[in-house]
C-alpha cells in the first residue's frame, strides 16, 4: 500500500484554464506545501501547455475523456459535461490520498494536515444553492439554501431536506480501482442532471462524504450570499468560480473591493517569478521563453 500523497487538478482544452494550473502549482509552492501537483490532462492539451505546466514542476498524467449516458439534459453550464472527465482521478492508485483542486482554485495558506484526515471517507466543503445556475432546482424555487437551513425552511409537504451537497472543485479522496469501476459502471446508468459529475459524485459518496469547513474551498458567491457565515482571514483556499485570469470587474458583483483584493492576491502569485520551479536546466528555461510569452501575452 503506497503512501504516496498528491494535489491533482484537471485540464481539458487549450484555452487558457493551463493559467489557472500554473497559479495553483505556485500558490501551493508558496505555501510550501510538501506534495506535488498532478495534473489530468485531456488528449485536447497543447503540448507547448503541457511543457509550461512539466516546467514549474507539475506531473503531468494524460487522461482519456468520460461521457455521461446519451442525454437530453440541459446542464447548468454547457461545458460542464466534459468535467464527467474528472473521474479518471479514481485510477491514480500509485497515491494513498489525493487532494483534488479545480483549476480556478488558489491555495494561500498550507493545508497538507487535510491529509491526515482517517481513510474510508470523502471530504469537501458544502456548495451553495443562491445562484442563478440553480435556478431550475426546487432549492432555489423556493429560496432554500444548506448554508441556512433556517432562514427558509424544507416545507414537510417537500419530504426531508436534500442531503448535505457538496461543491465538487475541491474534495479528499483515497484512489481506488474498485471504486473506479463502480463510479464508471454506476455512470453509465444514471441520468444526467444540471451540475453534471457534482451530483454525480455527490449521489455516489452520499454515505461516505463528510462537510469540512468552506475555509478549504471558498467559493465566492458566499461573500454576497451568506456575508453572515464568511470570516475572509480564515479563508485558505478560494475557489474563483470565475477564471481570476480573466477578470474584468464588470460582470455582476465583481467589482467588489473584497474581489479585486483576491483577484490581485491571484494574480500576485501567478506572475511572482520567484515561485516558478528551480530546477530547470538554463537551456530549458530559454526554450520555454517564448511558450510562456504567448501565454501572458493574452489579457490577464
Ligand atoms: O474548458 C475548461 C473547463 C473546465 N476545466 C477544468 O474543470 C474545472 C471545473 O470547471 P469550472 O471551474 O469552470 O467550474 P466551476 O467551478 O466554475 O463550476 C476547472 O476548474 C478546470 O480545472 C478546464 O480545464 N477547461
Ligand atoms: O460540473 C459542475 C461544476 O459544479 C461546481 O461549480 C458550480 C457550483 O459551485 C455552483 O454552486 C455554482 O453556483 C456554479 O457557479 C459553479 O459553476 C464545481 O465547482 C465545478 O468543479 C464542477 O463540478
Ligand atoms: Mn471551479
Amino acid at each position: 500500500m503506497s503512501s504516496k500523497r498528491a494535489y491533482v487538478t484537471f485540464l481539458a482544452g487549450n484555452g487558457d484554464y493551463v493559467k489557472g494550473v500554473v497559479g495553483l502549482v505556485k500558490g501551493l509552492r508558496k505555501a510550501k506545501s510538501a506534495y506535488p501537483l498532478a495534473v489530468a490532462v485531456l488528449p485536447d492539451v497543447p503540448a507547448d501547455h503541457r511543457k509550461i505546466l512539466v516546467s514549474q514542476g507539475c506531473i503531468v498524467r494524460e487522461i482519456q475523456p468520460v461521457y455521461p449516458p446519451e442525454n437530453q439534459t440541459q446542464f447548468a453550464m454547457a461545458y460542464y459535461v466534459i468535467n464527467y472527465s474528472k473521474l479518471r482521478i479514481w485510477e491514480f492508485v500509485e497515491y494513498e490520498k489525493m487532494i483534488y483542486l479545480d483549476g480556478d482554485i488558489q491555495v494561500f495558506e498550507n493545508i497538507d494536515h487535510l491529509f491526515e484526515l482517517p481513510n474510508g471517507y470523502l471530504y469537501a466543503a458544502m456548495d451553495c444553492f443562491c445562484e442563478k445556475t440553480w435556478s431550475n432546482s426546487p432549492q432555489y424555487k423556493i429560496g432554500y439554501c444548506q448554508q441556512c437551513p433556517e432562514k427558509v425552511k424544507w416545507p414537510a409537504s417537500m419530504g426531508s431536506p436534500p442531503p448535505k451537497y457538496f461543491n465538487a472543485g475541491m474534495f479528499v479522496y483515497e484512489p481506488n480501482l474498485l471504486t473506479y469501476s463502480h463510479l464508471l459502471e454506476t455512470l453509465k446508468v444514471t441520468p444526467p442532471s444540471s451540475f453534471a459529475e457534482q451530483d454525480f459524485l455527490n449521489n455516489f459518496f452520499r454515505n461516505i462524504y463528510k462537510p469540512i469547513s468552506h475555509t478549504y474551498n471558498f467559493v465566492l458567491a458566499m461573500l454576497w450570499r451568506h456575508p453572515e457565515h464568511v470570516e475572509t482571514e480564515k479563508v485558505k483556499v478560494v475557489h474563483y468560480c470565475a477564471s481570476p485570469w480573466r477578470y474584468t470587474g464588470k460582470e455582476e458583483n465583481m467589482d467588489r473591493e473584497d474581489i479585486k483584493m483576491l483577484v490581485k492576491k491571484w494574480k500576485d502569485i501567478y506572475e511572482d517569478k520567484s515561485l516558478d520551479y528551480k530546477n530547470l536546466a538554463m537551456d530549458d528555461n530559454a526554450k520555454l521563453k517564448p511558450l510562456i510569452e504567448v501565454l501572458d501575452g493574452d489579457a490577464l
